[in-house]
C-alpha cells in the first residue's frame, strides 16, 4: 500500500497536471495570465469594465481571458469586428450562468434561449414590439401617461431635493412596460408595482453580489448556498415567477381572441392557434415560455432605461450649458405651449444627440455575453464551441481613436457641422448589432426621448445647495451606475 505522503503526492501531481496541461483547443489570441481553476479572476476589479478596458488596451482588438475553470472568453474592442462577428450564425449563442436563469438551468424565454426556441420567440417579440399599441391606445399615449404622473410627483416636491430619483425612474419605466405587457398601469405608490420592482431590481442585485462566486465555484451552492447568495437569488426568481404567473392566470380568464389587450393576450392567442408541434408556442411548455418571455422584457428593459435617464439628469445637473441648449431647442419646436411628442423628433437633433452621448457614456459596458455555437474559424483564429464572446462597448465608446475627446460630454459630436441634423456613426452601439440586437431599442429610445424632453421642458434640473455636489464618477458596480445623488426639480416659469 502507498503511504499517505505518496497519495498526497499523486493527487497533487495529477491536479497540477490537469490544471496546467495545454488545452488541445487553444485560442490563438493574446490575453492576461490565467491561473489554474480561477483563471484571471484575481485580476478583476469590482468595476469589472475597467479591467476589461485595461486588457483591450494592452492586448488589442481581439484578446482572450479566462474566468474560473470554464471555457475562455474572447473580448472584442473594435466596432467593425463586432459588427461582422455578431452577424454570423456561429456567434449567435448566449453565454449563461445557469444559477441566474429564471427556471434554473432552463434556457427559455428570449435572452437566454438559443436555436429554434430563440428564433421563434425573437420573431414574435420583435413583431409585437414593433406593432406596439396593441389596438386602442398608442404607445405614445401610454408613455405620456407615465411622463405626466412623473411630472405631477415632481411638482409635489415644490423644489425640495429628491434623494431617490433612480428609484422613481425605475418605477415609471416598469409601469410603462407593464402597460404594454399586461395592459394596466398602477399608481407609483401601488404596493403591487413596488413588489414587482423589488423582484426585478432584487434579481439584478443578487446576481451582481453572487456573480463572482457562482461563476468561479458553482458547486458551493450545494454546501453554503446562503453564504454565497444562491438561496436569495433563487428566492427572488421564484417570487418573479409567481408574480408573472398570477397575471397570466388573470389574463387567461378574460382574454378575447378578436381583441387582444396587451403582449400577454397576443401571446396566449399565439399559443392557442399554434398547431406546429416543433414550435415553442406549442404544448405544455408554452406557458412556461410565456412566463420567461415576460420576465425577460422587464429584466432587460427596466434598469437599462431608468439608468440611462438617471445619467441624463445627472449630466444636465452638472452641465448647465447643455441643459440650456436642450431647453432652447425644446422651446423653439413646441413654444413650450404643449408637450413634446414623437413627431417633433426630426426637428430636435440636439435632444437626440444628448441621448446618444448619454448612451455612449453609460451603455451596458460589455453588452450581454454571447457563446460560440460550433467550432469556428474567424479571421484566422480558431474559436472552440462554447467560447464566450464579449463586446467591449465601454472600450469602444471611449476609444480616443474613434471619438477624439471621449472623456468630455459633448453631444455636438453627433451633429452635422451646421448642427441641423444627426451625423451617422457606426461606432455607437449601446444596443449592440447583428442577429441578437436589442429588440427593445426603438421602445427604449422613444421612452427616453419623451421622458427627458418633457421633464426638461417643465423643470430646471439643479443640484441641491445644501447637499454635497454630486459627482460623475460611477459607483463601484458591475455596470456603469451613478452614485446616488440629490436633485432639485425647479418648475420653470419661462
Ligand atoms: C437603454 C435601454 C436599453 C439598452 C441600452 C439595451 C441594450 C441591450 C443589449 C446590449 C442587448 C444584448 C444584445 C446582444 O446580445 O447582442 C440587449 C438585449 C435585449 N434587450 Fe435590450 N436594451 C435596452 C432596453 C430594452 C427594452 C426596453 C427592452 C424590452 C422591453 C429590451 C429587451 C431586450 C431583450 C429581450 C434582449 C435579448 C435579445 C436576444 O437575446 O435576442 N431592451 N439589450
Amino acid at each position: 500500500m502507498f503511504s499517505m505522503t505518496v497519495w498526497i503526492f499523486i493527487v497533487v501531481g495529477l491536479l497540477t497536471y490537469l490544471a496546467f496541461k495545454p488545452r488541445k483547443r487553444t485560442i490563438n489570441l493574446p490575453g492576461p495570465w490565467a491561473l489554474p481553476f480561477v483563471g484571471s479572476m484575481l485580476e478583476i476589479e469590482p468595476r469589472m469594465y475597467l479591467t476589461l478596458h485595461k486588457w483591450s488596451k494592452k492586448y488589442g482588438p481581439m484578446c482572450k481571458f479566462q474566468i474560473g475553470a470554464g471555457p475562455s472568453t474572447v473580448l472584442i474592442a473594435d466596432p467593425i469586428i463586432a459588427k461582422e462577428m455578431l452577424s454570423l450564425d456561429p456567434f449567435v449563442g448566449r453565454a449563461t450562468v445557469k444559477e441566474f436563469t429564471l427556471f434554473e438551468g432552463e434556457n427559455i424565454g428570449l435572452i437566454n434561449a438559443e436555436g429554434k426556441i430563440w428564433a421563434d420567440q425573437r420573431r414574435f417579440t420583435v413583431r409585437q414590439l414593433r406593432d406596439f399599441g396593441f389596438g386602442k391606445s398608442s404607445m405614445e399615449s401610454m408613455i405620456m401617461e407615465e411622463v405626466n404622473e412623473m411630472k405631477d410627483r415632481l411638482l409635489a416636491y415644490k423644489g425640495r431635493p429628491i434623494d431617490d430619483i433612480k428609484n422613481m425612474l425605475s418605477l415609471a419605466m416598469l409601469n410603462s412596460l407593464w402597460s404594454i405587457v399586461a395592459g394596466t398601469r398602477y399608481s407609483q405608490d401601488d404596493p403591487k408595482l413596488r413588489e414587482l420592482a423589488r423582484q426585478i431590481t432584487g434579481a439584478f442585485d443578487e446576481a451582481a453580489k453572487a456573480g463572482a462566486v457562482l461563476v468561479l465555484a458553482p458547486w458551493l451552492k450545494h454546501i453554503i448556498p446562503g453564504l454565497i447568495g444562491y438561496t436569495s437569488i433563487r428566492r427572488t426568481m421564484r417570487g418573479l415567477v409567481d408574480f408573472v404567473s398570477k397575471t397570466i392566470k388573470e389574463h387567461k380568464e378574460t382574454v378575447q381572441e378578436e381583441s387582444p389587450r396587451d403582449f400577454i393576450d397576443v401571446y396566449l392567442n399565439e399559443i392557442k392557434r399554434t398547431a406546429d408541434v416543433t414550435s415553442s408556442f406549442h404544448g405544455e411548455n408554452a406557458e412556461r415560455q410565456l412566463i420567461a418571455a415576460v420576465a425577460d422584457l422587464f429584466q432587460a428593459g427596466t434598469d437599462s432605461m431608468s439608468s440611462t435617464l438617471n445619467w441624463a439628469l445627472l449630466y444636465l445637473l452638472k452641465l448647465p450649458e447643455v441643459q440650456r441648449k436642450l431647453q432652447a431647442e425644446i422651446k423653439a419646436v413646441t413654444g413650450n405651449s404643449r408637450p413634446v411628442s414623437f413627431s417633433d423628433r426630426p426637428k430636435m437633433p440636439y435632444s437626440l444627440a444628448v441621448i446618444n452621448e448619454v448612451l455612449r457614456k453609460a451603455a451596458p459596458p460589455f453588452g450581454v455575453p454571447h457563446r460560440v455555437l460550433v467550432d469556428t474559424e474567424y479571421k484566422g483564429v480558431f474559436f472552440p464551441k462554447d467560447t464566450g464572446i464579449m463586446i467591449n462597448l465601454y472600450y469602444i465608446h471611449s476609444d480616443p481613436k474613434l471619438w477624439g475627446d471621449p472623456e468630455n460630454f459633448r453631444p455636438e459630436r453627433f451633429l452635422t457641422s451646421d448642427e441641423k441634423g444627426l451625423e451617422k456613426t457606426e461606432n455607437l452601439n449601446p444596443f449592440l448589432i447583428g442577429r441578437r440586437q436589442c429588440p427593445g431599442e426603438t421602445l427604449a429610445k422613444d421612452t427616453i426621448f419623451l421622458f427627458l424632453t418633457n421633464l426638461v421642458q417643465k423643470f430646471n434640473i439643479l443640484a441641491d445647495p445644501n447637499s454635497p455636489e454630486p459627482d460623475l464618477e460611477p459607483a463601484v458596480s458591475f455596470i456603469v451606475q451613478s452614485k446616488p445623488y440629490q436633485v432639485v426639480f425647479q418648475e420653470r416659469k419661462d
